[in-house]
């Protein structure tokens, strides 16, 4: 079964909406990112959590002290490396580790033999930002790299596209943000459908 990652939740309805329609992640940016929150409102939320959904922390470029010192005091399950890290800081998280790769084209790709890491997250390369930009990426290169690590797809993937995602990717598990938000808040209607598409397909 393909899992569901839903990102950038901030507000507690969005939690209550989580427990109700389960995805098996959620994710909390500690990022700079209008979806942002601080280690305060995250453990609050996390609080509302029911206990069986896996909390992803996502980073950009922070220290390793600093990430650990949130992944205890929240509880975090897994971190997601979202920005310019190397494998020796990857080493040092004391949790399972996403490192994200923002693809461009297919020699994007190389960097990942470069990771021991628990799963590689593919994402759309854009100039400006390090993620949550709700673009896509040329899907083909993921089936064609015959990746041999957990992964999961991220970037674009709205409840329209997202059965071509699974289909054409193989991903194990895809993670969307700004596809199930309107006007910059989650959409329940958008988080239901999209959930709705992905069991259809199993
Ligand atoms: O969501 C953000 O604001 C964000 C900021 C900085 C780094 C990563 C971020 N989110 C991640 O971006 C991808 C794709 O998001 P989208 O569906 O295209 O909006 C996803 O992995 C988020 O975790």
């Amino acid at each position: 079964m393909t899992g569901i990652k839903i990102c950038g939740l901030t507000r507690e309805e969005d939690i209550y909406f989580i427990n109700s329609t389960r995805p098996e992640y959620i994710g909390f940016v500690f990022a700079k990112s209008k979806r942002q929150v601080d280690p305060h409102k995250c453990k609050r939320l996390i609080s509302l959590l029911d206990s069986d959904i896996k909390v992803v922390g996502v980073f950009v470029n922070s220290c390793p002290k600093e990430i650990n010192d949130i992944v205890d005091y929240c509880k975090i399950d897994i971190v997601q490396l979202h920005g310019n890290e190397k494998q020796e800081m990857c080493n040092d998280i004391n949790s399972k580790v996403w490192k994200a790769f923002r693809v461009k084209d297919k020699y994007s790709l190389d960097k990942l033999k470069e990771y021991k890491v628990d799963g590689y997250l593919l994402d759309a390369y854009d100039v400006d930002q390090f993620g949550g930009t709700g673009s896509s990426f040329n899907w083909s290169l993921v089936k064609d790299a015959r990746l041999d690590k957990e992964i999961i797809l991220a970037g674009g993937i709205t409840p329209d596209n997202v059965q071509n995602a699974i289909r054409e990717t193989n991903a194990q598990i895809i993670d969307i943000s700004s596809g199930v938000e309107t006007n910059g808040i989650k959409d329940f209607d958008k988080i239901k459908t999209l959930i709705e598409r992905v069991r259809e397909i199993g």
